[in-house]
């Protein structure tokens, strides 16, 4: 039997609409949940996605800001800009879009959001705190693929994981996050040799590699839960996942489609990590 196509509509469409609920409660709270998104440069792929976190934190009932800078901006008015939406009542959450033109250090910017305004969970402290299980916002894609496979149903607990990719933003706190699901977690990456062998005993494999259509059924345990979260454009113009979809279908017990479900799930816990943050603020209000 061919692999149950994770329905990504659904499940998104239905965690937006909750979000959306707690989002205008907030608001007749007095604190409409803020998101500032910036982008620097002209990378058209990033600005789709800019797009897309803008109408989506619209949709949601969020108030929603965009700052385009040009390539050549300075670092230094990077930081300054960041630190006007640290002081901004109005935002509870940003995100500096990677990635960056080279003469801008990636590493500062991180480092001059709020600890409390840090959309992505790519500040230090919040990386840290996730690392021990406290409290705070959630990295966006691998907390996506958590979601995933709670909306499924499957039970993640006593599984073997296999996250293949090792970068900051997606297999290192995808690791983790299984691993607090208490999963059994392996991480392979491209130093790894005889890497099938290890992806074969999985029962999520999940694909964080940067590749098309790297990850084929020899890769793949039969009845494996198969997470793409992929993103690649191919020459044709149309996109591809990490995963080869086709000749995995048949092997595995349910897989993702890309475009349409990790993609949009990210976005999802982007507008969900915006919204605990006008939480927090709300509260510190009342308790001042
Ligand atoms: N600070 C920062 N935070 C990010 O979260 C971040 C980033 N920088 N830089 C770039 C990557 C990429 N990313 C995507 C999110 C959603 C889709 C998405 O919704 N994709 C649609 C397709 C969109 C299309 O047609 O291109 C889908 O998969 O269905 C894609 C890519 C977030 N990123």
């Amino acid at each position: 039997m061919p692999a149950q196509v994770i329905n990504g509509k659904e499940i998104v469409s239905a965690y937006r609409a909750q979000i959306k609920e707690e989002a205008a409660q907030l608001t007749q709270q007095g604190v409409q949940p803020g998101l500032a998104v910036i982008i620097v440069g002209d990378d058209p792929a990033s600005h789709v996605y800019v797009r897309n976190k803008a109408k989506a934190c619209e949709e949601a009932g969020m108030y929603s800001e965009v700052h385009q800078l040009e390539a050549a901006t300075s670092e230094a008015d990077v930081l300054a800009l960041i630190e006007s939406l640290n002081q901004n009542p109005k935002i509870h959450g940003i995100l500096v879009q990677s990635p960056l033109p080279k003469h801008i250090s990636e590493e500062k910017i991180v480092e001059a959001i709020a600890v409390h305004k840090d959309a992505d969970c790519f500040h230090p402290v919040n990386v840290g705190n996730l690392m021990i299980g406290k409290e705070g916002p959630a990295p966006c894609t691998p907390a996506g693929v958590i979601a995933i496979l709670k909306k499924i149903g499957y039970d993640i607990a006593g599984k073997h994981a296999v996250v293949i990719g090792r970068s900051n933003i997606v297999g290192k706190p995808m690791a983790i996050l299984l691993l607090r699901e208490n999963a059994t977690v392996t991480v392979v990456h491209s130093k790894t040799p005889n890497m099938a062998e290890i992806t074969r005993q999985a029962d999520i494999l999940v694909a964080a590699v940067g590749k098309a259509k790297m990850i084929k059924k020899e890769h793949v345990k039969p009845g494996a839960v198969v997470i793409d979260v992929g993103i690649n454009r191919l020459d044709t113009g149309k996109l591809a996942g990490d995963v080869d979809f086709d000749d995995v279908l048949d092997t595995a017990s349910y897989i993702t489609p890309v475009p349409g479900c990790v993609g949009p799930m990210t976005i999802t816990v982007l507008l969900r990590n915006t919204l605990e943050a006008a939480k927090r603020a709300l509260q510190s209000q009342v308790n001042v």
